[in-house]
């Protein structure tokens, strides 16, 4: 079986190794536009060896940023300013990735060291909020979404698509669509938030609906040769744990008919009321369930740090990749320290650029 340290190949894509850098909010944007400091932490993460470096949650609407400080993709003019910065995480040998997606009712938000909470309704940093009902999710984010009409919900799929289109455009390789976390697609499929009585809520099949077609419009337009996946949160720890995971397994078979090629397995945050078993690699084994009854390749997240342990991930077989956060936060060449670790031959050439190879490689103390 394949280590961390092994290639993987995706339709007509190829990472250097199992590791995925996390989609992980910066909060650096204005009007969700990057600059010098996404550029700076994207080439970083990339030229530190990670094999796939997904940019962070970016909107497809103004409205469905998670905060003020968000990227977005849902004009010609962030697209720009992203096309450069893609190009050097190629450059640099990573994959480049986007994860896009729409915060529904968690939107609206402070930042996260200024409160992560809800803007204040009368404050004009903030914005109204939609979602499947008028229902908050309450604690720090009590705002009552506005019900999303059916207008809006062919509005906001079409939003996907067109940033899909402009994620296509700028050499986006590998496109996550944000299923997880409690955020707009996620509330759809939740009973916690969905509370529909239109074909868009109640059963099931009208509970995965707006999931479902708006994979299946972004596929239209993503290239078959390019990875489409998704994160997802498939379980909540809200007591209900084994009806979630049935459903959320059923829906990712659904989604592979419609075309994902790839599941990020993920946590629900539909409610405040959950306990998460917080803890290393908490989720593998529901993720090792999901890639084996869907068939899809997988990858798991949370509190996973230890180069073994990443390394048994894969060798066991529990996910193809393994999605990291905070280690790489706080070392970005998390990748070089890994593969000394695991005793991957030529560690420095194997995952950083020449200037930093060369230097690593060649002066090692006896
Ligand atoms: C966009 C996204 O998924 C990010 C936003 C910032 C927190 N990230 C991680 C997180 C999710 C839910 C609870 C605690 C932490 C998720």
């Amino acid at each position: 079986m394949p280590g961390l340290f092994d290639p993987f190949s995706l339709k007509d894509v190829t990472l250097r190794n199992r590791i995925i850098a996390s989609p992980m909010c910066q909060y650096m944007a204005q009007d969700g536009v990057a600059n010098e400091w996404h550029r700076a932490h994207l080439a970083g993460l990339a030229r530190g060896g990670t094999g796939l470096v997904v940019i962070e949650a970016t909107g497809v609407s103004p409205e469905g940023r998670i905060t003020p400080g968000c990227l977005g993709l849902w004009n010609d003019g962030q697209a720009e300013a992203l096309a450069p910065i893609v190009a050097e995480m190629r450059k640099a040998g990573a994959v480049a990735g986007i994860q896009i997606g729409h915060a529904g009712r968690k939107a609206s938000a402070n930042l996260p060291w200024e409160g992560d909470d809800h803007i204040p309704a009368n404050d004009v940093r903030g914005w109204e909020t939609i979602a499947p009902s008028a229902v908050a999710q309450g604690g720090g984010l009590p705002r009552v979404p506005r019900a999303m009409t059916t207008a809006d919900i062919e509005r906001v799929r079409g939003d996907f698509v067109a940033a899909a289109e402009r994620a296509r455009d700028i050499g986006i390789q590998w496109l996550k669509l944000h299923f997880a976390h409690g955020y707009l697609a996620q509330s759809f499929l939740s009973t916690h938030a969905n509370k529909r009585e239109d074909a868009y809520g109640g059963s099931f099949e009208n509970r995965s609906r707006f999931l479902i077609e708006t994979l299946a419009a972004v596929r239209k337009v993503w290239p078959e040769n390019r990875p489409l996946s998704v994160r997802l949160g498939v379980i909540e720890y809200d007591g209900r744990d084994e009806e979630t995971l049935a459903e959320a397994i059923e829906l990712v078979k659904r989604l592979k008919d419609e075309g994902l090629d790839f599941i990020d397995v993920s946590v629900g945050f539909s409610t405040n009321e959950a306990k998460i078993p917080w803890g290393p690699a908490f989720l593998a084994p529901v993720a090792e369930r999901v890639r084996r009854e869907t068939g899809l390749p997988a990858s798991t997240s949370w509190y996973i740090s230890k180069p073994e342990h990443a390394d048994a991930l894969v060798r066991e077989g529990k996910v193809d990749l393994v999605t990291l956060g905070r280690p790489l936060l706080a070392d970005p060449h998390w990748p070089y320290a890994a593969a000394q670790a695991l005793g991957v031959e030529n560690p420095a050439w194997a995952t950083l650029p020449a200037p930093y190879a060369h230097w690593l490689a060649r002066y090692r103390a006896a």
